[in-house]
């Protein structure tokens, strides 16, 4: 039990890797407030499945990208469990579309978001953790397309470059309050944010065959890193980036 009694926040978890994270805080004892944006259904899931773990849970409906939905979160959170200790920012989207002709609405709404959005998120989970005065750990998701590019993703690696930059320039504002920040950096997932993508066959045959470890990702292999930094065993950790792509990124030849 790595997270017992402690509260976790998790953005965007009524399905991929948010919900395994909620999940894999609960089945190391935390309590679990989630943010979701419109799959009621998989919100009211995760939601059981972490009671049935016997820890407690809300949900909380809310856009990200709307300044607003920030404080009201942390607040939904700390009415239902008295505070926050871990927040992790994972809420995001990517639509693909080609550079030249990207329209303009596709781009901002990204920025918004996946920049924007864990901007002011963060800020508002941060200001309850020094409230507490007891510190705290905030793990954004980026991604590993904060490192390379993506000639279909030109409005989206920007975000996940950016998420990881908050996090370094956050672990030196948060560092005096005892407040960690660090991001993992997943490779390629299969989630709904690339199920069309992934469809095509030869597209899945190249990516798969880029990873060492021989096979795409499943949502619950970033469980375990997020829990990891989000405990104490990380207490020295902060500013960092853990790559979790099966190897794909130092895969050159
Ligand atoms: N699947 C992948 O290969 C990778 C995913 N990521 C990142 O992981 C995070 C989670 O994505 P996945 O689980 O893969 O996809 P997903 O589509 O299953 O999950 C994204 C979640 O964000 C939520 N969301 C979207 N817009 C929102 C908004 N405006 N307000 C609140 N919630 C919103 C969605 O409802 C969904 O629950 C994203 O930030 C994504 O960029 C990073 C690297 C690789
Ligand atoms: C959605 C994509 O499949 C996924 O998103 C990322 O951040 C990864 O780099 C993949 O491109």
């Amino acid at each position: 039990m790595l997270l017992k009694d402690k509260v976790v926040l998790v953005t965007g978890a009524s399905g991929g890797i948010g919900k395994a994270a909620a999940i894999g805080a609960a089945r190391h004892g935390a309590d679990v407030a989630i943010n979701y944006h419109s799959d009621e259904a998989g919100a009211a899931d995760a939601v059981a499945q972490i009671e049935a773990l016997g820890r407690r849970a809300i949900a909380v409906k809310g856009d990200v990208a709307q300044v607003e939905t920030a404080q009201a979160f942390v607040d939904a959170a700390v009415a239902a469990f008295g505070k926050v200790d871990v927040f992790v920012n994972n809420a995001g989207i990517c639509p693909f579309h080609a550079f030249l002709d990207m329209p303009p609405e596709v781009m901002e709404r990204t920025m918004k978001v996946n920049l924007f959005g864990a901007y002011y998120m963060v800020q508002a989970a941060a200001n309850q953790m020094v409230k507490q005065g007891h510190g705290g750990s905030i793990i954004a998701v980026s991604s590993i397309s904060a490192l390379v590019g993506g000639g279909m993703q030109t409005h989206y690696t920007p975000t996940k470059a950016g998420v990881h930059s908050l996090m370094q320039s956050t672990a030196i504002a948060l560092g005096k309050h005892g407040i960690r920040c660090n991001s993992v950096l997943p490779g390629t997932i299969e989630t709904a944010i690339n199920k069309e993508d992934l469809a095509d066959v030869a597209k899945r045959e190249y990516m798969s065959g880029r990873i060492p470890l021989g096979r795409l990702g499943e949502p619950d292999d970033l469980a375990g890193p997020i829990v990891f930094l989000a405990s104490d065993l990380a207490n020295y950790v902060t500013g960092a980036a853990l790559l979790v792509d099966g190897g794909a990124f130092v895969n050159l030849q």
